[in-house]
């Protein structure tokens, strides 16, 4: 890093996500700037950088990575251009928060893994926000004490008002359902043995083709299992909720209680429309901590390893999701590996 004052972060993909972090980085947190942008589509990629004292604008994210200024790189294009720009970012030794899936499949992931343990230090972050959530973390803190003593069931609903006109079934469990397997292996400290899915009679919201809503079940190596309810199409609201079974009492995160109001003879409260909103303060944590270590020259959060654990359990599930059997997720035997 050159300057120490202000880590400059390449902010690589300017949709919707990119966008709210170039937002994030350049109105919300402390100690980082938006040095330069890239999106192949150019006028993304311009009317992002306007407006923001020194930032280039670029459609090659190497040009971008390259520009004066950039000790870091925020990646959030979609999943099948990552691991490119990963290694691109490796290369360069840079601190990098790369958006969820780390890549579309492990065959990437391991190729991501082994060029950052050639590195010889720890540089890449995934995007698992959730790990940053208030209320995850309570419900993370209450399973590590065994407060209620040892966790049994997790039942998971992840409901989305409607997605990208580009979604497939596929990524209903790549794009979406990843979140849960780490959330899963983060609250419970154990690795995903296998996986089933079910689908019922599509919702008539959702799009030609798309099985939505889906239930994915899975198992952790301890026993516990996990069914999460994957619905993408509601057409009300995004919710994303999660109840610990445990042998002494249950847990539960996401009723959106914050507020509720009684007038005209009903009481009720709001939904959130996505996670922008429901996670905003997730992710404002996620990029400052982020940001933090980067100009510390560490990493603090979730790595390749996790991504990688998290794309063998998509693996499986899209395999199970296609056969209709239950499938075990293959994982290599974890590496020694640079913790910082
Ligand atoms: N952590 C979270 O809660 C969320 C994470 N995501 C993840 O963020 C990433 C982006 O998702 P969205 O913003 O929803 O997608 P999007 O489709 O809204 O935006 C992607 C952008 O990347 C650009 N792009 C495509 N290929 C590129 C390349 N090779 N280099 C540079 N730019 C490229 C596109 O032109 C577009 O502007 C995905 O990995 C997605 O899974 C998305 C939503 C929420
Ligand atoms: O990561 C995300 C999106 O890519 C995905 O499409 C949504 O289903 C998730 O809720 C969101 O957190």
């Amino acid at each position: 890093m050159t300057t120490q004052a202000q880590l400059g972060v390449a902010v690589i993909g300017i949709g919707k996500m990119g966008a709210d972090h170039v937002r994030r980085i350049d109105r919300v947190i402390s100690g980082a700037r938006v040095a330069a942008v890239a999106d192949t589509d150019r006028e993304r990629a311009e009317s992002a950088a306007a407006g923001i004292a020194g930032c280039t604008a670029h459609t090659d994210p190497d040009a971008a990575m390259g520009a004066p200024g950039v000790d870091a790189v925020l990646i959030a294009s979609p999943g099948p251009a990552h691991e490119e720009t990963l290694l691109a970012a490796l290369d360069r030794d840079l601190p990098v928060l790369c958006e969820k899936p780390l890549t579309p499949d492990t065959a990437g992931a391991l190729r991501v893994l082994e060029a950052e343990r050639k590195l010889g230090h720890r540089r890449v972050q995934v995007g698992f926000m959730r790990r940053y959530d208030a209320e995850y973390r309570q419900l993370a803190r209450l399973l590590r004490d065994r407060e209620l003593g040892r966790p049994l069931l997790l039942h998971c609903r992840h409901r989305n008002l409607s997605v990208h006109p580009y979604f497939t079934n596929e990524m209903m469990i790549s794009d979406s359902v990843s979140h849960e397997f780490d959330a899963a292996r983060w609250l419970l400290g154990e690795e995903i043995a296998a996986v089933r899915v079910l689908r019922p009679a599509p919702s008539s919201l959702a799009r030609e083709g798309l099985s939505d809503p889906q239930l994915v079940i899975f198992e952790t190596e301890g026993g516990v299992l996990v069914d999460v309810e994957i619905f993408l199409n509601t057409g009300f609201g995004y919710q994303v909720q999660a109840e610990a079974v445990c042998e002494r009492g249950t847990a539960r995160i996401g009723d959106e209680h914050a507020l509720v109001t009684s007038a005209d003879g009903r009481w009720g409260g709001r939904i959130a429309p996505d996670y922008i909103e429901r996670f905003a303060a997730a992710y404002d944590r996620e990029v400052q901590e982020w940001a933090d270590a980067a100009r510390r020259g560490e990493v603090t959060g979730p790595g390749v390893w996790d991504g990688y654990a998290a794309v063998a359990a998509c693996e499986a599930g899209i395999e199970a999701q296609r056969t209709g059997r239950r499938v075990a997720v293959e994982m290599i035997e974890r590496p020694k590996y640079p913790e910082r």
